[in-house]
Order: structure tokens, then C-alpha cells, then sequence
């Protein structure tokens, strides 16, 4: 059965952790890209904010008014320097007690214009899909990262206790769309 948040239509891919969900809270909405060529993942080593010194695809918040692809685009160009068609890969929800749940929207491109260019927040860097490096990123990206590879739909929910700049897994749900 799929936590509160996520739809009833998922068929349990990974779960894990204890204790009950977090309450509800409001939402605010982030965007997150990945790029895939052929074995190799283009990720950024984020230099600033919120998972400072963890890899990751590139994104943030969607600014009001502005769609989530638009916001998805806008924040790979200046993050990366790069454009890209971008197809909807899964959603994540990230929750922390005390604070809005971020819901985020998991994009993967596989071709792109411009050049991959270092920016004030992330370092990009290419790795091999056989070699990603989980062990420095957030702790449930082990688990749907290889759907988001593998072309599956996804939604899932982590939920995270937080100690000053410190985030510990509390309990994790990831699903796959049971009409992909
Ligand atoms: N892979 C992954 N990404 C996550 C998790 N939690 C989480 O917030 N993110 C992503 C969503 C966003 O892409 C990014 C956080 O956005 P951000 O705070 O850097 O937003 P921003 O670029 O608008 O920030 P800023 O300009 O205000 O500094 O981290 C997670 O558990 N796994």
C-alpha cells in the first residue's frame, strides 16, 4: 500500500525504515534532471544550499507561475549551461517534519544542446551507470535511480529527520506506475 501522498495505483518496488509517515504539510514544488548517454549519467556536485556536497541531477524550485517544465528547463540551463528535451521520469516526495514537503519532479534527457558547463551550484561530472556514486548522494536516489535508468515510471516518498544541516532516512516507499 502506497504512503499518503503518493497515488493508489503503484506496484512497491522498494521500501525500507521504520515509524510512522510524517503528518501532511503544505506542498512546494522542485524540479530534478538527469542525463543519460549511452552508460554514462551526467550528475553535479552541489556546491551550495540544501544537499551541499552531494551528487545529484540538476534542479530546484519552480518559481511561481512558471510550469514545472519550464522550471526544469530553465534550471538545467543554469546550473549545467546546457538545454535538453526532457521526458517525465517519476515524482519524489521529500519530507522533513516541520517543513513543506517538496514534491519533485524527476526528469531524464538523453541527447542536449550547449556545453556542459560548471555554474555557482553544481560541478558537473559524468559517471558510469555501473558506478554511480550512492553512497554521496541523498540516501533513497540507490532506489529509483536504476527505474529512472531502466525507462520505468516511478513515485516515491522519503521521509527524513533533520539535525541542523544533517538528514537521516526515517522511512522510504518507492513504487513503479503499474501502466508502464
Ligand atoms: N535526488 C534527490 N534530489 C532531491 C532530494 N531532495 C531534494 O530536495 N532534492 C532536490 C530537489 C532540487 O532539485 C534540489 C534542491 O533545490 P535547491 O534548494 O537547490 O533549489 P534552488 O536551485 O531553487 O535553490 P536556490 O537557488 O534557492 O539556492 O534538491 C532527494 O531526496 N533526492
Amino acid at each position: 500500500m502506497p504512503p499518503p501522498g503518493l497515488p493508489d495505483d503503484l506496484q512497491e518496488f522498494k521500501a525500507g525504515g521504520s515509524g510512522e509517515w510524517f503528518p501532511a504539510a503544505e506542498i512546494r514544488y522542485y524540479t530534478n534532471v538527469f542525463l543519460v548517454q549511452d552508460d554514462k549519467l551526467l550528475l553535479g556536485y552541489k556546491k551550495r544550499g540544501l544537499g551541499i556536497h552531494k551528487y545529484n541531477g540538476f534542479g530546484g524550485k519552480v518559481e511561481p507561475k512558471e510550469s514545472t517544465m519550464d522550471a526544469a528547463l530553465r534550471e538545467l540551463q543554469e546550473e549545467a549551461g546546457i538545454t535538453a528535451p526532457l521526458i517525465h521520469a517519476g515524482t519524489l516526495l521529500f519530507v522533513v517534519p516541520g517543513e513543506k514537503w517538496a514534491h519533485i519532479d524527476i526528469f531524464r534527457a538523453e541527447e542536449y544542446t550547449g556545453t556542459i558547463t560548471e555554474s555557482d551550484e553544481m560541478r558537473p561530472e559524468w559517471f558510469d551507470t555501473n558506478n554511480i556514486p550512492f553512497d554521496n548522494m541523498w540516501e533513497e536516489d540507490r532506489y529509483w535511480l536504476p527505474l529512472l535508468l531502466s525507462k520505468q515510471h516511478f513515485s516515491g516518498r522519503a521521509d527524513f529527520e533533520r539535525e541542523g544541516e544533517k538528514y537521516s532516512p526515517k522511512k522510504w516507499w518507492i513504487g513503479i506506475d503499474s501502466t508502464t
